[in-house]
């Protein structure tokens, strides 16, 4: 997909994840995800780069949830399990592509929290989902990747993180839009290299071919 249709914009949840069940019904078998979000994890910098581990899917907790209402059995069970919503085998893989290509000093792993937006979070917000265990804040990709459970493909997530959110009351700099997209393109072409590689290795693990 180029881009993607975010809740804050005014779009259903049905229709942030509808992209999701087509690939589905195209036969398509793994989701790549990247998104921008805030570190909120004190020891990410701006420019690195999380593999997202696990999400915290807050408008869920309130309801905005993708899969509220009739379940479709054509794609999934009632109560699918998120457990394991992150390919293991996948976020090997990504860690060694990133030693062999000399990313290890902005590599990371972590967990990505999905707010609604549009608003970047208060000193308040952000503390409180420090202390629930998230390591960084975004807009997206939680519908997306729950969608994409439930139907059974393999997930795989990449979080760059475009800014630090505030955490302090005297700090004086400002979360903005244009931090976001400046430092997207600053680090387009390493985030490229990673899923490109990960994507011509992928195949291999299907294959129970050992990938070192
Ligand atoms: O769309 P993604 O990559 O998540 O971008 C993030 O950056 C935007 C805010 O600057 C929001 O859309 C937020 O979700
Ligand atoms: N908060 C929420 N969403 C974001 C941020 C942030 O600090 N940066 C990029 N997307």
């Amino acid at each position: 997909m180029q881009g993607r249709f975010h809740l804050y914009e005014g779009y259903s949840l049905c229709k942030v994840t509808f992209p999701v069940r087509i690939f589905k019904l195209l036969g398509v078998e793994t989701l790549i995800v990247t998104n921008a979000s805030g570190g909120l994890c004190p020891d990410f910098k701006v420019g690195d780069i999380m593999l997202i581990k696990d999400h915290i899917n807050l408008p869920g907790f309130a309801g905005q949830h993708p899969l509220c209402g009739p379940n479709d059995e054509r794609f999934g069970i009632r109560f699918p399990c998120m457990s394991d919503a992150y390919n293991k085998d996948l976020r090997k893989l990504a860690l060694e592509i990133s030693q062999e290509l000399n990313y290890t000093n902005f590599v990371r792993e972590g967990v990505y929290c999905m707010v609604s937006g549009p608003n970047f979070e208060t000193i308040a917000e952000a503390r409180m989902l420090q202390i629930l265990g998230c390591d960084s804040v975004g807009m997206s990709t939680v519908p997306e990747v729950t969608v994409a459970k439930h139907c059974g493909l393999r997930v795989f997530g990449l979080s760059l993180i475009t800014n630090k959110v505030s955490l302090d009351y005297s700090r004086e700099e400002k979360v903005n839009h244009e931090e976001v997209l400046e430092i997207s393109k600053m680090r387009a072409e390493h985030l490229q290299m990673m899923v490109n590689t990960l994507i011509a290795r992928a195949h291999l693990l299907d294959e129970g071919i050992n990938v070192n």
